[in-house]
């Protein structure tokens, strides 16, 4: 299954979407990002969470170094939002059909025009989430059951806590149907468009009314008490979309290929389960470089873990005959050579299973063991 990611912007939501895990590891981006991986606690589906702080402008550029270092199924943004209809109740959570970015226009003698940037919520996700919220299967030990809400919500550079302001008026004048506004979905829809439409949905837990009251309506905790709900609407998403992910895929696939070949024949690329006596050798590109090497090979290391080709455990212990070898590579010891061949070795007996990795790490160990 592939992983799916949560961003958040206020350390509550972060927590909020964080009681939701279980078995968190901590993994650092080459940048200093940090992401928190771990599963649901009450799904397989494995989740990757990250606090990327207000805003859509730093929503956007985390969203994408989330999906570049995680190859996700799906990307979900957690978090408060204040109510533009007076029909949504404190604690509702508004989950977006779209986005409008609603700062987007042109300043002209005769006044500001709009010029709306809208992103759609994938059907695939959306159907999923509507689906949900009709068997109200996501809900767990919430009581009361909270409204979910489907609709537009709008996305700015601004929070709005007044019904009288210029942007008040503009927002219920030009984007009326907006259920709900905040900060940062404008950012990570954008993300999502930019990759091949990775299915992203904003979810929301009303914290106010977006009207003047946010003070009172903070200082009652309305906005824990809001995400929470959120949280739980998304971790019920997320195991979804996981799944959905993966059956996507394997769908696209034939799951078994009856094997016709004999004799010599030769077998370039066969999908699925092999039947038949054939051996596939991978081909795999001899590295050149040896620590570039040992980048790329940690990178798929971690994917063949987060798609789960690798049990935690021997995850943790590959990654630390991988530390090991970076050591002795980076290391001036005279058998460094012969330190850095074991570890290596170590390494391929643990990922034997998954038969790339042994393959690529073959191909490795034959560099390292040409080193001087
Ligand atoms: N509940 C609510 N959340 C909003 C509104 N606008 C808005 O951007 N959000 C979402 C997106 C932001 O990540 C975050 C902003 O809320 P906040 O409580 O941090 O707002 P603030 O900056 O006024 O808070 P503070 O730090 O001054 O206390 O919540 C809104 O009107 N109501």
């Amino acid at each position: 299954m592939s992983p799916v990611v949560i961003l958040t912007a206020l350390d509550l939501e972060y927590q909020a979407v964080r009681e939701k895990l279980a078995g968190l590891r901590l993994h650092r981006h080459s940048q200093g990002t940090l992401f928190e991986v771990g599963r649901l606690v009450d799904g397989r589906c494995q989740v990757v969470l990250a606090h990327v702080g207000k805003g859509n402008l730093s929503a956007a550029v985390l969203a994408e170094r989330a999906i570049a270092e995680f190859r996700p199924a799906a990307l979900l943004f957690v978090g408060v939002a204040g109510a533009l209809h007076a029909h949504i109740a404190l604690g509702d959570v508004v989950v977006a059909t779209h986005v409008y970015a609603f700062h987007g226009g042109t300043s002209q003698d005769d006044g500001f025009k709009s010029r709306p940037r809208v992103w759609e919520t994938s059907h695939v996700a959306d159907q999923i989430a509507q689906h949900l919220h009709r068997t109200g299967a996501w809900a767990g030990d919430l009581d009361p059951r909270p409204q979910v809400h489907f609709g537009p919500i709008a996305a700015g550079e601004v929070v709005l806590n007044s019904r009288l302001s210029e942007h008040a008026h503009w927002i219920r004048e030009h984007y009326n149907d907006a259920r709900a506004i905040e900060m940062e979905g404008a950012g990570v829809a954008q993300a999502g468009h930019l990759n091949r439409a990775l299915p992203v949905v904003v979810i929301r837990g009303i914290s106010d009314r977006a009207d003047g009251t946010k003070e009172a309506t903070d200082r009652e905790q309305w906005q824990p008490r809001a995400v929470a709900s959120a949280a739980t609407f998304a971790a019920a998403l997320a195991e979804e979309l996981s799944a959905e992910g993966s059956t996507t895929r394997s769908s696209a696939m034939p799951e078994t290929n009856r094997n016709i070949a004999k004799g010599n024949a030769h077998v370039g690329v066969q999908a699925g389960i092999v039947h038949g006596g054939v051996r596939i050798t991978p081909e795999t590109s001899r590295p050149e470089d040896l620590p570039e090497a040992l980048v790329g090979f940690r990178s798929r290391l971690w994917q063949a873990w987060a798609d789960g080709h690798l049990d935690e455990a021997t995850y943790k212990a590959a990654e630390a005959e991988l530390s090991a070898a970076d050591q002795a590579l980076e290391g001036e010891m005279p058998d460094r050579r012969n330190a850095l061949t074991l570890a290596l070795k170590k390494l391929r007996g643990l990922v034997g299973d998954v038969a790339a990795l042994a393959a690529e790490l073959t191909a490795i160990i034959a560099l390292a063991q040409s080193l001087s």
